[in-house]
């Protein structure tokens, strides 16, 4: 079973971009919304407060094909949406906008984009038109399902090589 994470660091620890919000009762009921309109391109956090996880778990980046990190920040609550506001780029260390963001519209990032084989995997409530239903992680699905998002290197690398053992290259 995951435990859901108490917040060790100071919130709030993005307040210019981040702003928690509770939607539901129970676990997993927090999301970021932007505190502010953000416009595409921005770069709202970064990695400098992660640690590396010791395994992987919900709160956990996938960074390469073997190292995960824990953010240690507000960028925890970035919901995962198969049609997202944002971008995180693990090769620069860096969370991007990559279109316009109004003030307290939720703040998601593709999972699949940094994950493979995800510690929880959960029925997808985003609700956009390109959902996927159940996010497991990038390996579970095609390659083309991420045309157009921001793909980190190790998900490419992962995808291509399991493609290409399989014959789908
Ligand atoms: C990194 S946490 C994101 C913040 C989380 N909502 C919380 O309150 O801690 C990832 C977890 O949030 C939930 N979650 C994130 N995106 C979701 C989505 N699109 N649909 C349903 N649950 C989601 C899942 O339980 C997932 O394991």
């Amino acid at each position: 079973m995951t435990i859901e994470q108490v917040p060790h660091w100071s919130q709030p620890s993005h307040p210019a971009f981040i702003t928690i919000k509770t939607y539901k009762e129970g676990s997993f009921s927090k999301y970021a919304t932007a505190s502010n309109p953000i416009p595409a391109n921005t770069v709202i956090g970064d990695f400098s407060a992660a640690t590396p996880a010791t395994e992987k778990a919900y709160s956990s980046v996938q960074v390469s094909e073997t190292d995960h990190i824990e953010l240690n920040s507000d960028l925890l609550y970035a919901n995962h949406s198969c049609n997202p506001n944002v971008a995180f780029d693990t090769d620069k260390g860096e969370v991007r906008s990559v279109r316009d963001i109004k003030e307290g519209e939720p703040i998601t990032f593709n999972y699949l984009t940094t994950e493979w084989d995800m510690a929880q995997a959960f029925i997808c409530e985003c609700g956009s038109e390109r959902c996927l239903g159940e996010i497991q992680g990038a390996r579970f699905i095609p390659a083309k399902a991420l045309e157009g998002q921001h793909v980190n290197s190790h998900i490419r690398r992962l995808l291509e090589k399991r493609d290409a053992s399989s014959g789908k290259a």
